[in-house]
């Protein structure tokens, strides 16, 4: 399986002074536990960083570092997840037929989600891993008035990996181009198009790094693994 990890954002909501990715969690960089669980994943055998060449040489010192024994290839990253992704794809080898797509920020994810995403989009168009939202959740108008409690039966949080049929999402991606849509994750551009996406369970520990926060809570849950 084919796997892309966007990674080339820059960290706002993090504050670092460069790519949050970089920033150390216990003893490697965030973005080396994303490259190993990826190694680890058996169903993995190709792997594709998109990422601002601004940060190659930091990159390829980390991959020299994990001593990485799959294909790994870096490729220019857009000034957002959606263009990034869209770079990615174009770099895909052409005998990739399906993709996933796994956020370098999510590097809690176990080798064992990556290997359950894989296997499972064998046998259907488009899937993402997502948990069951634990909180009641408001839409909020801009006064900051209360519109509506959605049922929160059908709410789940969407995490990474996703994975899609390439040539759809190829499809879904120029689509989105075409008609100007601004997403926060492939499977929107699916659901745009109206094509079906799929849910895998997600996991709870698989947060994405965002903030200062999120750090210290990363750091917790590996000290308990
Ligand atoms: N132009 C971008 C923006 C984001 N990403 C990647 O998409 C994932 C999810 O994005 P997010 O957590 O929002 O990362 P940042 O964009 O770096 O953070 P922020 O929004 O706080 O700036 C991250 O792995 C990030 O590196 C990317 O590849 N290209
Ligand atoms: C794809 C994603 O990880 C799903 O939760 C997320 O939407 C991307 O991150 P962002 O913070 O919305 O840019």
């Amino acid at each position: 399986m084919y796997l892309l990890i966007p990674s080339a954002g820059t960290g706002k909501r993090m504050g670092a002074d460069r790519n949050k990715l970089l920033l150390h969690l216990r003893s490697q960089p965030i973005i080396a536990w994303t490259m190993l669980a990826a190694e680890a994943a058996s169903s993995i055998s190709w792997i594709g960083i998109i990422s601002q060449p601004h940060d190659w040489e930091d990159l390829k010192a980390i991959m020299a570092d994990l001593k990485l024994t799959k294909p790994i290839k870096l490729i220019a990253g857009g000034s957002t997840r959606q263009e990034s992704v869209y770079n990615g794809l174009q770099a895909l080898p052409a005998d990739a037929k399906q993709v996933l797509i796994h956020d370098g920020a999510r590097c809690l994810a176990t080798p064992d989600l990556l290997n359950a995403c894989a296997e499972a989009i064998r046998h259907c168009p488009g899937l993402i891993a997502a948990v069951p939202v634990k909180d009641t959740i408001k839409v909020v108008d801009e006064s900051g008035i209360i519109q509506s409690t959605p049922e929160r039966s059908q709410l789940w949080a969407a995490q990474t990996p996703q994975g899609f049929d390439v040539d759809l999402l190829k499809q879904c991606h120029a689509e989105g181009v075409r008609q100007g849509w601004e997403v926060t994750d492939d499977a929107a551009l699916f659901e745009k198009c109206g094509i079906e996406v799929h849910i895998v369970p997600g996991e709870e520990t698989n947060l994405k790094v965002t903030t200062p926060q999120d750090l210290a809570i990363a750091e917790f849950i590996l000290s308990n693994r």
